[in-house]
């Protein structure tokens, strides 16, 4: 069984709401990112306390209502689908403050943690304001909604985006990773993949791999699976027929996304 891929496992934990994927520090080899998808329904409310780590709440589907109970931010949430492929809302917590998220319609919402000892200021990050980037030529392109880059300073050390592939393309490729702390050239950060494909029943094939092949493992991900990378290199590719989503969150420990491409496949950008 792969260590890597997380198939959804639906768990009411509070009346409304459903834990629909938990990546954590214990149940995982990452030590800097934590991820939970949870799906809430009308009226519901899903409560945490942070300890050391912040969050980023990214309403992936449905409106919802989002305080840290200093500020309530209303009605986030633009779409009903994320294959709608416009910009959503989130919100920025920081470390050692309590959220609540109450779903005003039907709700899909992802909770993305990495550690974090200095507070910061709670940010909504707005839909109109997250910048849209489309990457790639060829059969390598997808268009990438930048929620938390390296470039926006609310965070301490998340770094989150969401990522669409075309069908018949290929994503985070040419193959690169961002598993040293070798600043200039490359950055050590862990990262999570929650994906989900279009039509529903699609698939996308994700290896995870080492120069020195320790690691090295290609997953068939279907919607709703999370892939978890340690380390390594981890591209994607999309079947002819279906168009591929994913929310990537990264962290590590500096807030800088510097990666390296596979010396073996560098040429490809260079064409
Ligand atoms: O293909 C892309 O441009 C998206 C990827 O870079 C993805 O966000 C990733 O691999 C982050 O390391």
């Amino acid at each position: 069984m792969s260590k890597l891929l997380r198939k959804p496992e639906k768990r009411e934990i509070t009346q409304g709401v459903t834990l629909v994927q938990e990546v954590t520090a214990e149940n995982s080899q990452l030590e800097y990112v934590e991820f939970k998808l949870v799906e809430i329904a009308p009226g519901a409310k899903f409560s945490e306390l942070l300890g050391k780590q912040e969050c980023c709440i990214v309403a992936l589907t449905g409106k919802i209502n989002v305080t840290d109970h200093e500020e309530t931010f209303k009605n986030l949430g633009t779409r009903e689908s994320v294959f709608e492929k416009v910009p959503t809302d989130s919100v920025y917590v920081s470390n050692d403050r309590r959220f609540e998220i109450e779903a005003v319609t039907q709700a899909r919402v992802a909770l993305c943690y990495s550690p974090s000892k200095k507070q910061l200021p709670t940010r909504l990050i707005k839909a109109a304001d997250i910048g849209i980037e489309n990457r790639g030529i060829l059969n390598n392109k997808r268009t990438v909604h930048n929620i938390l880059p390296d470039s926006d300073p609310s965070a301490n050390s998340l770094l989150v985006v969401e990522v669409y592939t075309e069908s018949g393309n290929w994503s985070s490729y040419p193959p690169h990773k961002h598993d040293r702390d070798n600043l200039p050239d490359e950055s050590f950060l862990e990262e999570t993949y929650y994906h989900e494909m279009n039509p529903q029943q699609g698939f996308v094939f994700q290896r995870v791999y080492t120069d020195d092949r320790s690691l090295d493992e290609t997953m068939t991900v279907e919607s709703g699976d999370v892939v978890i990378v340690p380390s390594g290199y981890h591209p994607v590719g999309v079947p002819d027929g279906y168009t591929s989503y994913y929310l990537n969150v990264m962290a590590g420990p500096t807030r800088i996304w510097k990666f390296y491409n596979d010396p073996d496949h560098e040429w490809i950008v260079k064409r």
